[in-house]
């Protein structure tokens, strides 16, 4: 049982990770960060100009997530990240061992839609590649996949039920 966890909210662009990241974090009183606001402005311009990121371009990145996960270990907190591989998620559980994965997956058509509703550095264009990347979690990993399909409260109260959490109130 935890009442202040420690959460990575995982996925590529647009699946929601700022929208149920925050929503888990006002449940139980934590800080939520964006992991993009770690990015470099160099990822940043790169990103914007339809260019993934590659491993080298990511790793200085998730060094400052891993260091801010270290940082929250005693208070817990959440923050989104995509850690679309496991060697990036190692890094992150390496940092911060009691760290938690929330995955967030969804249709492709419904992601598309859904980044074409907002305004955001991120293009369409890298959808496919972010898909491509991905590497799902695997069974030794401290953490679950969700649709997002239903809200972020629904999808939040099933992380809780699933990771056996307690002192949410919603
Ligand atoms: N479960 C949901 N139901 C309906 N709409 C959602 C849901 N989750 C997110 N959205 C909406 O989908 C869009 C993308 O969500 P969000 O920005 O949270 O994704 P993200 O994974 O943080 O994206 P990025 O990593 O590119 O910053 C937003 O407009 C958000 O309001
Ligand atoms: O690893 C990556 O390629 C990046 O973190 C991206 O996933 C974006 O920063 C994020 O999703 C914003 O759209």
């Amino acid at each position: 049982m935890d009442a202040s966890p420690l959460v990575v909210v995982m996925g590529i662009s647009g699946v929601g990770k700022s929208a149920v990241g925050h929503e888990l974090a006002e449940r139980f009183g934590v800080e939520y960060v964006d992991g993009d606001d770690f990015h470099s402005e160099a990822n940043i311009a790169k990103m914007s100009a339809g260019t993934p990121l590659t491993d080298d371009d990511r790793w200085p990145w998730l060094e400052d997530i891993g260091r801010w996960l270290a940082q929250h270990g005693a208070d817990g907190g959440v923050i989104s990240c995509s850690a679309l591989r496991r060697v990036y998620r190692d890094v992150l559980t390496d940092a911060a061992p009691r760290t938690l994965f929330l995955h967030l997956t969804g249709d492709h058509d419904l992601i598309r839609s859904r980044m074409e509703g907002r305004d955001h550095f991120m293009p369409l264009s890298l959808l496919e590649s972010q898909e491509k990347t991905l590497e799902p979690l695997q069974d030794d990993e401290r953490g679950w996949a969700f649709d997002i399909t239903p809200s972020p409260a629904e999808i939040v109260d099933a992380f809780v039920a699933r990771a056996g959490l307690e002192g949410a109130t919603s």
